[in-house]
């Protein structure tokens, strides 16, 4: 698939100067934190609530606007969705269990 996070990460950043008249995206981001970190919430609860009851369509258009709005919270932030995947890349010299096990050894 050519369409990727790394296209819609573009794409909502370049909305920065775009108008909000005609972009979705421009109008969360003029609005501020509050909102976008509110709508961020919303479909985050849809997602495990599609999951919960099983279903899959659901599931799959709930994690695209959950997607989208983490995407769109972290460009109000400045934080590259690069950061994030720096970050993931970082955690995947460790298993889960073994970051948890060296977590609980220092707490
Ligand atoms: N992927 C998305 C995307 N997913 C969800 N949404 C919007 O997120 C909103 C989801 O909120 P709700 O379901 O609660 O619907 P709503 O009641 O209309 O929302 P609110 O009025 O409460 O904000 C809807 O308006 C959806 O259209 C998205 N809007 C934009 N994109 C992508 O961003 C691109 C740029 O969009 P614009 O900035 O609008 O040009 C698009 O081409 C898409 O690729």
């Amino acid at each position: 698939m050519s369409f990727t996070l790394d296209s819609l990460a573009a794409l909502i950043k370049s909305r920065r100067n775009d108008s909000a008249s005609t972009s979705y995206t421009k109008t969360l981001l003029d609005a501020g934190m509050p909102r976008i970190a509110k709508k961020f919430g919303e479909e985050a609860v849809e997602t495990v609530i599609a999951a919960m009851e099983g279903d899959r369509s659901a599931l799959v258009n709930e994690a695209a606007d959950t997607f989208y709005h983490l995407l769109v919270m972290l460009e109000a932030r400045d934080i590259s969705l690069d950061d994030v995947l720096r970050e993931l890349e970082r955690r995947t010299k460790q298993s889960g269990l073994a970051e948890k096990a060296a977590r609980g050894a220092k707490e």
